[in-house]
This record gives structure tokens, C-alpha cells and sequence, in this order.
């Protein structure tokens, strides 16, 4: 297997580390929320730096950096700026004024009642013109109090002056944006864009991308995307571009608002980054590598960390190959396997290494190849060979898990280490019951806590106490996790789960006390400590990823990682999230490397006047792999990450 230099190389490269170059790191992989990007800002607007048009001179720019690119020039071409009433409103027309003072045809068309009064002045100075869509708005110059036919008619206008430009400047909302797009820019976006659903074509290089005109360049955020949630609440235009202005905002990292950006740019406004916590944190490499322990003079086989795993099954029986054998490639001493004869056979047969049955483990990986006993409960027959065998696998996954159940919410136990009056009424479920004694329960806990870190997976969800701790990693595909919010008692299906995933792994996490990876394109990892939750995300995969058996071996992946950082969990759980996420960026690692893919579910943005720093360009899906061609990926993933 060969592969050349890769992103992970550059990456790892430019962590070097100077303090402009680790500026840059946590500028391109960390995204703040909208109160934070505001309070950011505050200084630097209290100072009088003029934040709006720096914000409008470098979108200008990139139109005009885009449009070199593409070899579209000449005095003719057309630009419409979907103009809000709000200060994104204002950077579209300033950047509006950039372009019609080089001779562009361009239009504004004002999507509410009003314009930003001194972005308007310069607009109009400039030689730009004003189209208005609103009956009832106030905008100096333009017609008012006209019909409900001519506004109607202003607006299929519009619409299609829009469709005939060569550039667009979504300039409608951005941080300012309050849930789904209402009104005029709803119908504006709506005719030129898509209705909450992600665009279709999110896995195509870029040499396919952007032939189509007009150019959607988006300001900030394209508008009406959930800007802190990364959800499509509704109406939206797909951007082809998006310039984003003082820090990155979750929605260019989080599923599915991430997919509609387009080519970000970032423009660093010198905001204190460190006045405020990231909300999201994108895996990179030199993140990733922190997870790896290296090799010591002295180590042992246990020392370096002993993997058990409970996966696999009579009916699934590759689980428990791919979950071993993934494991074991990833940088530990041993693989001990516990299961049904069949799948020990094969397990054994692939990894002659295996050590079967029960023994000291520093992590655990259950599920996996599991058949949910949910779904299938209703028709299992007790004759039934399979059903009998698959109950191995699921009684033995119960008892473990037994161990990890706590008497209440890990947040409610962190609350009462302040609390002197503690009340039993207060413990939600479980193992405390009427009666019980309190220190039992606490005895109990504190056993839990201690327990090894484990990633329950698959059949084993169905399996998860109501009240975990966070070293318990659940990491379900959207389908497995809408099942374990609909038990927990918010019934949903896959396709909420697609359409919010922040929100349900969040929520998921809330709920249980685990660390919940949610995998998908991006993945998202949310984990809640001292009731702060910690959200990282990876977009390391390329599409070809999804396979069957690829969630089998980031079950062995992350196993894997944990099992060699236990000291470190024991010291501090909160690195739980980190590891699961590192597990999740060497597993699409391992996939690109084994498709020979440089496509990957997030590209990282361009950083404004870093003028040799262009994220790599996507040209090839690669070919298609199964999980075992992963497997073999991972040591070249190790090697790289050093
Ligand atoms: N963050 C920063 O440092 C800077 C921010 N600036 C810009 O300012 C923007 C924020 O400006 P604002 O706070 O004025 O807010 P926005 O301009 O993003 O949004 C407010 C406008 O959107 C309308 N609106 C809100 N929700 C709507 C919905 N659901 N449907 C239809 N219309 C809706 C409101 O009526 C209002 O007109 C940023 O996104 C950015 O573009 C820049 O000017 C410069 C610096
Ligand atoms: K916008």
C-alpha cells in the first residue's frame, strides 16, 4: 500500500510551534458559538476597529480571488447581494460597494424593511442599485406601500435576476439568524436554494463542484443555517463559498449545515481566542497523535494495554474478527476475546494472537456483531440456537455492564459532593432502591467509576443502565441512537437523528452520563463532565468508509486507545471525549489511506491572506474498500502520527 504526502502530513507540519502557527490551529480547528463569537467582537468594536468592512474587503476579495480562479472576468458580469436589515446585511453591501466600484453590475435586493444606513450610503455611492421587496419597508429611494400582485412580482424578479447573475452575495442573516427563515428571505431561499434538506452532492471533488453559475458566496454563514447547532431548520441557499468572519462558527463543523458552506475562508479579526471556551472542536492529526501512547524500554504486554471484547456473534461472527483484529493493530499489548465457539474459532483462526476468555483488561469493547435484543424480542424462539447463543453474548455483556451502573445522574452525584443534605428521593434509578443503604450505593458507585474505560456498540446499547459514567463510550450510527433516545423516553427516528445530531448525541450524553459518538461523515463526540459538555468532532472520513464492518473496527480502534490511556482516564475522565474522537480521525484516516481517498466528510477552511496555505483539494473518491482494507490502513495511520 503506498500513499503520498497527505493532509495529515501537512497538518502534523504545520503544528510547529510558533505561537502565529498555533493561532492558526486553533483558528481553523476550533469553532465558537454566537455568544462567544459576540463577546470576542465586543473589544475590538468598543476600540473602534472597523470590523464590518474589514469583514466586507476580504469577502470582496474572495469573490474576486474566486472568479480569477475560474477565468470569469470581463466589464458585464453580474452580482446580486441578498441584502438583510441586520449587520450581515451590512457586510453584503459594503462588499457589494467593493464590486461595483470595479465596474460590476450590482444589485442589491434589501430582504427587510430596512438597510444598514452607512453600508447603503457607501452601496449607492459606489454605483450599486437597490430593488426592494418589501411593501412596508423604509429604504431611501425605493418604492413603498405597492401591492400584494407587485410584490409578488418584485419577487419572482428578483429570484430571477439572482439566477441570471454570475455571483451572489448571501448576505440575508448570519449570526443574527433566529430559527427558520421567515418571510421574504424565506421565499428568496427557498425559489434559489433548498428546503432543509443537505445538498445532494457532498461527496464530489471540488473539479465538479463549482461549474454552475451563479457563484453562492455566502456572508458569514450562508443565511438560515443553525448557526450553533449546524441544523437546516429550513429554507437555506447552498454555498458554493462562505467567507466567515473572527472565528470559525459551529455550523462549519457540525452535520448537516457543515455540507452546505462550501469552501470556507476564515478571516482572523485577532480576536482574544482565549477568552472564550471553543463549543466544537474539529480532530486533527497532532490532536489525534496526543491519544497514542508511545512505547516505553520497559513495557510489557500489559503494560501497553490489554483489550477484552465481547462482540460478535453465531449470526454476526465477522464482528468479532473485525473488532479483534483492529485492536490489536492498534498499538496494544493483547486482545482478549470472550464469545460463542464460532466466532472464538474464527477470531483465533485471524488472529492467532487472541487470548480467549476472561483475564485483566485495561479497556473493553462490547456489542458489536451483537443482535439487538430490542427489535428481535418479539420473535425470538427459546429453541432457537442462534437466540440461545446470542444470549451468551448478551448476558455476558449485562453483567458487565451491571458494573457500570451508578444510583443516579453522575451530574446529580457531582452536584452533592456540595451538598451536606443529601436526599435519597433524589437518586433517579437503578441500583438504588428503597431500602438499600446509602453507603451501598455509594460503595457501588464508586466501583463504577473506577471500572476500565468500555465502548458499548451495537446490541450492546439496548443493554446500557440507565446511569453510566463517562468512560463508557456508546457509539451508535444514527438508527441505533434514535432506538436509545426513543427507550430513554424521546421518541425518534434515524432521520431526526440525521437532521439534529448535535442535539441528540448531546442529549444522549445528558441523559446516560456516557460519552456518546455518534458516527456518520462527521463524526460528533459529546461528553459531559461536572455538567460542561465537551463536543469534538472528526471529518477525517472519506465516503467509501461507510461499509459494512466499519463500525466494528472503530469499536477496536477506540477500545484500543482508551485501553493504552487508562492512567490517564483514571487521572482525568474529561479526556474521554478527546480519545473516542482520536479513535474516530485514525479510523477515517485508515480509510483514506486503504481507498487511496483524498475526499473526507470536512475540508478544513482557508485561512484569509495565508496566501500559501490553500487546504488540499478533493480529487478523487477514491476506490471502494471493505473494513478489512482499513485494518491494514491502521499502522500506516500510526506511522504518520508518530
Ligand atoms: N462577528 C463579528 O465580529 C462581526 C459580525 N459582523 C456581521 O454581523 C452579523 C450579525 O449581525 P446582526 O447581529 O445584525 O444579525 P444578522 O444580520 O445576522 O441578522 C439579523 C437580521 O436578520 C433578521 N432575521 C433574524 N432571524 C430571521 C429569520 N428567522 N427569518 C428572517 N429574518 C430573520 C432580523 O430581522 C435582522 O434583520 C454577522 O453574521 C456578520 O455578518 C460583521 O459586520 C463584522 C464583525
Ligand atoms: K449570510
Amino acid at each position: 500500500m503506498a500513499f503520498t504526502e497527505s493532509q495529515a502530513d501537512s497538518e502534523r507540519n504545520g503544528a510547529s510551534s510558533t505561537a502565529a502557527t498555533e493561532r492558526m490551529q486553533t483558528l481553523l480547528y476550533a469553532a465558537w458559538d454566537t455568544a462567544a463569537v459576540r463577546s470576542m467582537e465586543q473589544p475590538l468594536l468598543a476600540q473602534g476597529v472597523p470590523l464590518m468592512t474589514m469583514a466586507a474587503q476580504a469577502a470582496a476579495r474572495t469573490v474576486l480571488g474566486v472568479l480569477a480562479d475560474k477565468g470569469i472576468d470581463g466589464d458585464d458580469l453580474r452580482v446580486t447581494v441578498l441584502a438583510g436589515a441586520g449587520d450581515n446585511g451590512g457586510d453584503g453591501l459594503y462588499a457589494g460597494a467593493y464590486l461595483a466600484a470595479r465596474g460590476y453590475e450590482v444589485t442589491a435586493i434589501a430582504t427587510g424593511r430596512t438597510l444598514h444606513a452607512s453600508a447603503l450610503d457607501r452601496f449607492v455611492q459606489s454605483g450599486g442599485r437597490v430593488w426592494n421587496l418589501d411593501p412596508s419597508s423604509d429604504i431611501p429611494g425605493c418604492p413603498t406601500g405597492f401591492t400584494a400582485g407587485e410584490a409578488g412580482r418584485r419577487l419572482e424578479a428578483a429570484v430571477n435576476y439572482a439566477r441570471e447573475s454570475h455571483v451572489v452575495l448571501d448576505a440575508m442573516t448570519g449570526i443574527g439568524v433566529t430559527g427558520a427563515l421567515r418571510g421574504i428571505p424565506a421565499a428568496l431561499a427557498s425559489s434559489l436554494g433548498l428546503d432543509g434538506e443537505p445538498p445532494e452532492d457532498i461527496a464530489v471533488p471540488d473539479a465538479q463542484r463549482t461549474t454552475e453559475l451563479p457563484i453562492v458566496v455566502a456572508i458569514d454563514t450562508p443565511s438560515g443555517v443553525g448557526v450553533d447547532d449546524g441544523s437546516l431548520p429550513g429554507a437555506y441557499i447552498p454555498a458554493d463559498y462562505t467567507v466567515m468572519f473572527g472565528a470559525m462558527k459551529p455550523c462549519a463543523m457540525l452535520p448537516p449545515a457543515a455540507y452546505a458552506l462550501g469552501h470556507v475562508t476564515l478571516v482572523d479579526f485577532g480576536f482574544d481566542l482565549d477568552s472564550a471556551d471553543p463549543a466544537v472542536e474539529m480532530v486533527n492529526a497532532p490532536f489525534a497523535a496526543e491519544a497514542i501512547r508511545p512505547c516505553q524500554k520497559e513495557d510489557s504486554k500489559y503494560r501497553r494495554g490489554v483489550v477484552g471484547l465481547v462482540t460478535g456473534s453465531d449470526q454476526y461472527p465477522g464482528a468479532a474478527v473485525l473488532t479483534s483484529l483492529a485492536a490489536a493493530h492498534s498499538n496494544i499489548g493483547m486482545v482478549r476475546y470472550m464469545g460463542p465457539s464460532r466466532p472464538q474459532d474464527l477470531v483465533l483462526h485471524a488472529l492467532p494472537e487472541a487470548v480467549i476468555g476472561k483475564g485483566r483488561v485495561e479497556a473493553w469493547g462490547v456489542g458489536s456483531g451483537v443482535p439487538s435484543t430490542f427489535d428481535e424480542h418479539q420473535e425470538r424462539d427459546e429453541e432457537d440456537a442462534d437466540a440461545v447463543q446470542r444470549d451468551l453474548q448478551t448476558s455476558t455483556i449485562s453483567a458487565l455492564l451491571a458494573h457500570y451502573a451508578l444510583s443516579r445522574a453522575e451530574d446529580v452525584l457531582d452536584d452533592e459532593e456540595h451538598d451536606s443534605s443529601r436526599s435519597p428521593e433524589r437518586y433517579v434509578t437503578g441500583r438504588f432502591v428503597d431500602g438499600d443503604d446509602l453507603a451501598d450505593a455509594e460503595r457501588r458507585d464508586e466501583a463504577a467509576f473506577a471500572m476500565p474505560p468500555i465502548v458499548v456498540d451495537a446490541g450492546a446499547l439496548d443493554l446500557l443502565p440507565a446511569n453510566v459514567p463517562s468512560q463508557v463510550v456508546l457509539t451508535p450510527h444514527a438508527g441505533e441512537l434514535a432506538r436509545l433516545l426513543t427507550r430513554l423516553g424521546h421518541a425518534m427516528d434515524a432521520d431526526d437523528v440525521t437532521a439534529r445530531p448535535l442535539y441528540c448525541a448531546k442529549l444522549a450524553a445528558r441523559l446516560t452520563g456516557a460519552t456518546v459518538l455518534l458516527k456518520g461523515a462527521i463524526t460528533i463526540v459529546a461528553g459531559s463532565f461536572g455538567g460542561a459538555m465537551r463536543v469534538l468532532v472528526s471529518g477525517r472520513a472519506p465516503a467509501c468508509l461507510a461499509t459494512a464492518g466499519a463500525g466494528d473496527v472503530l469499536t477496536g480502534i477506540v477500545a484500543a486507545l482508551l485501553a493504552q490511556q487508562d492512567d490517564q482516564i483514571y487521572e482525568d475522565p474529561a479526556c474521554v471525549p478527546e480519545i473516542a474522537a482520536a479513535g474516530a480521525y485514525l479510523h477515517g484516516r485508515a480509510a483514506a489511506i486503504a481507498s487511496g481517498s483524498d475526499q473526507r466528510g470536512w475540508v478544513r477552511p482557508r485561512l484569509y491572506g495565508a496566501e500559501d496555505d490553500y487546504p488540499l483539494p478533493v480529487t478523487s473518491t477514491g476506490h471502494p474498500i471493505v473494513a478489512g482494507d482499513v485494518i491494514d490502513a491502521i499502522p500506516f495511520v500510526f506511522d504518520e502520527l508518530g
